[in-house]
């Protein structure tokens, strides 16, 4: 039986270290982020809210929405994907469901972070975090519910915000002994407080490195040298994405042409070699024969 993809995700952390995990907002750019040559790759709630729904990061998506969005991704590629799932979507029930529907949707692991349920993107002030006894209760109805022992729990928290460095490790602690494999401090400003939580925590740590937030751009050695175990680069593509269509909306708007952006634009050959898209042309002639496609012109 093929290794579920929990343990490959697994796998993916101990033989690369760190793990490089890129976000990836649909399917496609999953696609696109697989023939780079990633292990594994990440669904960021962020994301899902930004660029499916168009709303801000703010808990305002669902189960549900994350659900379709990781199903799609799955269905593209062969790769582990973990999972942001945002503070669990709910109480002890609805945190076991968030798990079931997220490894059925073909999730690897899922994060869960100990914001309030009205949380905010974990590098904006203000942030308002559960106490420490709620936050653990999540991660045991997360343990409890998963139904593939290594499927992985991993527990975000907020807390060096709010409470302060050692607050944060000593949550990351509870958090580790309540079941949690792997754990992901929040918006963190030095290397070396990754060196602390992984000398602390005794599992692999991960470094969100999104842009434009408290967090340098840490380069791998850098992350490494500090014990990092996973390296996170959540929306990315996505940032480069929406500022290349962008600047070709606002060129074909005011030039009446796309002839000035055309170069940058991936062209019909490479879309169709990512999409295999020949290989579906020839299975349809094999089946069907050349003539039928003859009347109606494509
Ligand atoms: C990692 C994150 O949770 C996400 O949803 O991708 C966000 C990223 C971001 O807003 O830049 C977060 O860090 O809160
Ligand atoms: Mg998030």
């Amino acid at each position: 039986m093929r290794a579920s993809p929990g343990l490959r995700l697994r796998e993916a952390v101990q033989s690369e270290q760190p793990l490089q995990l890129p976000g990836v907002i649909n399917a496609y750019s999953a696609m696109l982020a697989a023939s780079a040559g990633f292990r594994a790759l990440y669904v960021s709630g962020a994301g899902v809210a930004n660029a499916s729904f168009g709303l801000p990061d703010l808990g305002i998506t669902t189960l549900n929405d994350v659900v379709e969005d990781v199903s799609r991704i799955t269905s593209a590629v062969d790769l582990p994907v973990l999972v942001d799932a945002d503070t669990g979507f709910g109480s002890a029930f609805q945190i076991a469901r968030t798990i079931k529907q997220l490894t059925r949707a073909g999730a690897a692991g899922v994060h869960i972070e100990d914001q309030v349920a009205a949380k905010r993107c974990g590098h904006r002030p203000n942030k308002a975090i559960v106490s420490q006894d709620e936050m653990v209760d999540r991660i045991k109805a997360a343990v409890d519910a998963r139904e593939d022992e290594h499927f992985v729990i991993m527990a975000r928290t907020d807390a060096i915000a709010v409470e302060g460095l050692d607050a944060a490790i000593e949550r990351a602690r509870a958090c580790v002994e309540a079941g949690a494999d792997m754990i992901f401090p929040e918006a963190v400003d030095r290397l070396e407080v990754y060196r602390t939580f992984a000398e602390a925590v005794k599992v692999p740590v991960l470094a969100n490195l999104t842009e434009f937030g408290k967090t340098p751009l840490f380069t791998l050695e850098e992350l490494r040298t500090a014990g990092v175990g996973l390296a996170l680069y959540p929306l990315s593509a996505f940032r480069a994405m929406s500022a290349a269509a962008l600047q070709v909306f606002r060129t074909i708007r005011q030039d009446g042409t796309q002839q000035q952006v055309v170069d940058r634009m991936q062209t019909r050959a490479e879309l169709y070699e990512f999409l295999n898209y020949l290989d579906y042309e020839q299975r349809l002639d094999r089946l069907f024969g050349t003539e039928r496609s003859e009347p109606n012109n494509g």
